[in-house]
Order: structure tokens, then sequence, then C-alpha cells
């Protein structure tokens, strides 16, 4: 099986990271290579740019493609979607000049707009019935409109930071995007990609969740559980030849602080807390 994965970029790196924590791990070897081989035999990654990795999925070359959202929309390819990997969260929005007369879509029509994405556009501007001229550009897309390229854009946006100080206003938003898991239609029953889904979700499980053990008065029990929040009741073991049980249990991470307090209260002792690395659900 081949994995397309974004060969540099924002994308690589977390999608380097997620693969390694799967326990996917990747042979080493020269930077800037074209693929890696994985610990696994039968797994093979293709670094590729992250918006040709829906045409590498679609044409067989790899039979899942991990990349953002808005790219798999743009190549117009039906792809399976597998899995929301969570990362490269951005939105693609229609934006124009602040100062300007664009306040909604309807404003655009007769307008040109530029974008990195023109099929987006084009569909966007047909589901919408406006008739707005469409340029391609491969970059800095913000500074079309204050060199009279463009009268507006759609373009990527996730903190703002970009648009607010070309002094672009978003007028409407065209796609939410996130990095998924895609996979050619014909791929998804195969059983080594089955593997890889749950490996995945494992760690998007383990993902904001903490493990903690401790030690309790066997008598303090019932008090124990009642601290513990949610995600399944604690597993609790007999601590031979004694009064104490040894509790474990998985809880959220933005819990700890307060768990952590109200269980040395019921008397638990000796808590530890530690990172999951996985979660197989
Ligand atoms: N500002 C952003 N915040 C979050 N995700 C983003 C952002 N910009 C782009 N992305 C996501 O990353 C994908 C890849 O972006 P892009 O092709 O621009 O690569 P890059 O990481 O910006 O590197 P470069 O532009 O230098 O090639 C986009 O298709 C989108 O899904
Ligand atoms: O809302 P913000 O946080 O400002 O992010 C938005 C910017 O991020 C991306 O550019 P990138 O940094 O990838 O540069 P690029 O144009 O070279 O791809 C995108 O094209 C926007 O310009
Ligand atoms: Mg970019």
């Amino acid at each position: 099986m081949r994995i397309a994965v974004p060969n540099k970029g924002r994308l690589h790196e977390p999608t380097i990271d997620l693969l390694e924590r799967a326990g996917l791990h990747l042979d080493n070897g020269a930077e800037r290579k074209l693929y890696a081989d994985t610990v696994d035999p039968d797994v093979t990654v293709l670094f590729a740019r992250a918006a040709d990795i829906p045409e590498y999925v679609r044409d067989g070359a790899a039979e899942i493609g991990i990349t953002g959202l808005d790219q798999v929309r743009e190549s117009g390819h039906r792809l399976a979607e597998l899995l929301d990997l969570g990362y490269g969260k951005c939105r693609l929005v229609l934006a124009a000049p602040e100062d300007g007369d664009i306040e909604s879509v309807a404003d655009v029509s007769g307008k040109v707009v530029a974008t990195e994405f023109p099929n987006i556009a084009r569909t966007y501007f047909d589901e919408q019935g406006i008739d707005a001229e469409v340029v391609e550009v491969t970059g800095a897309t913000e500074l079309t409109p204050h060199v009279e390229m463009a009268d507006a854009i759609i373009d990527i946006t996730s903190t703002g930071t970009t648009l607010r100080v070309n002094r672009l206003g978003v007028v409407d938003e065209v796609l939410s995007s996130s990095v998924r898991l895609f996979a050619h239609p014909d791929a998804v029953d195969d059983p080594k990609v089955a593997q890889l889904v749950m490996a995945l979700e494992s760690v998007l499980s383990a993902e904001g969740k903490r493990y903690l053990m401790m030690n309790a008065p066997r008598e303090k029990l019932d008090d124990v559980r009642e601290v513990i929040p949610g995600l399944g009741g604690p597993t609790v073991m007999d601590v031979a030849g004694d009064d104490t049980v040894a509790v474990h249990a998985v809880v959220n991470e933005r819990d700890v602080f307060e768990v952590v307090s109200d269980l040395k209260k019921v008397g638990a002792s000796g808590i530890l807390v530690t990172e999951i690395e996985r979660l197989v659900e």
C-alpha cells in the first residue's frame, strides 16, 4: 500500500508526526526523498505536493492520500474520505477590500475574483447564480485587489492576520477545511487500509486524554468512582494482602487538574498522571 503525504510546507511535519505516533515509523533516509519505506514492509510513503495528492490517489499511484479537503475539492476527483485528521484547519473565504463596495456575494456579479482555487470558485459562483470572472494565481492572492488585478479574492484564512494586514474583509465562507485521510474508491475495503485507519483513529482518540493511576483505601472506592468523570468506569485491582486497591482511569486532560485534587481529598495516594500514545476503542 502506498500513502501519498505532503512533501513540504505546513502539512508535512504534522503528517509525518501522526504516522509515527500511529506506529508507522518511516525509515530514515536523506532529506528531500521522494518516498520512504516503513516498519511495515507492505506500506510505502510517497512525498508529493499537497495539491497533487488527490491526483496521485485518483490515478492509483497511491491507494491512500493525506491532504487538505480544499485540495481534494479543487481537484474535482471523487475520492473516499475516511478520517478527519483535525489539523490544517482553515477556511476558504470570499474576501474584498474593507473600504470597497462589495458587501455580499451578489455584489461580485460582473467583477473579477482572483484565487488559487479556480474550480472551487467557479462551482461556488455557479451555485449562487453569480456571474463573476475567475482569475487563477498561484500565491500572494491577497495582493491582487491592491493592484487592480481583481475586485475580490477567494483564499485561505486561519488566524485572519493576512486578510487584516491587507485590509480585506470576509464576505462569505466558501469551504471549511482540514486535513483528511482519503482513499481510492477501490481501496476502501482493503484490510491494510482498515489497519491504517484503526491505527490513526487510536492516535486521535488518545489526544487530549490522560491516564490516571492511584492507590485508594478499599472503603473509599465509591468516593473515588464519583470523582472520576465519564469515559467508562475505572479499572480496579486488588493490591495483595492489603485494604488498598489500585485504580486506573482515562480522563480528559482538561479535567485532570480538578480530578487530582478531588482524588486527594477522598483519600487516594500515589497518583500518577501519564500521557496516552494510542487508545483503541
Ligand atoms: N494558514 C493556514 N492555516 C491552516 N491550514 C492552511 C493554511 N494555509 C494552507 N493550509 C492548508 O495547507 C494546505 C497546503 O497549503 P500550501 O499548498 O499553501 O502549502 P504550504 O504549507 O503553505 O507551503 P507553500 O505554500 O510554501 O508551498 C492547504 O491546501 C490547506 O489545506
Ligand atoms: O489567516 P492567516 O493565519 O494569516 O493564514 C492565511 C494565509 O496562510 C496561507 O498562506 P501561506 O502562509 O501558506 O503562504 P503561501 O501564500 O506562500 O502559501 C494562505 O494562503 C493565506 O495567505
Ligand atoms: Mg501556503
